[in-house]
């Protein structure tokens, strides 16, 4: 079980997130989530990115909320779990920072 992370091992984390981020979009930290809208060439590949990624939430145990229109993915990150972000929130975003585009 995943645990409940604090402010400054959350500030670490998202740091270490951005860094590895070759485009200029970032996660945004917002309350007890992250954020961040992926935006791929067209519908198809937005899916199939979706696809893969849901692949990794089963593994991971660890599902993202998601908004998808077109070739746009608004994703939110959080940890019912803990109420709060946990590694596995980073974890998840780095599986989906690897199979981004
Ligand atoms: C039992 C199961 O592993 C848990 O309910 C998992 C499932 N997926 C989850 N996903 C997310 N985002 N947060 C959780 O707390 C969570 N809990």
């Amino acid at each position: 079980m995943s645990q409940k992370m604090t402010e400054e091992q959350i500030n670490g984390a998202l740091e270490q997130l951005n860094n590895q981020i070759s485009d200029d979009t970032r996660w945004v930290r917002e309350g007890d989530t992250i954020k961040k809208t992926f935006v791929f060439k067209s519908f198809i590949r937005a899916f199939g990115w979706m696809s893969q990624i849901a692949i990794w939430a089963e593994k991971l145990r660890h599902h993202p909320e998601w908004f998808n229109v077109y070739n746009k993915v608004d994703v939110t990150l959080t940890t019912h779990d803990v109420e709060g972000l946990s590694e596995l929130d980073f974890k998840l975003a780095e599986k989906m920072e690897k199979f981004g585009r």
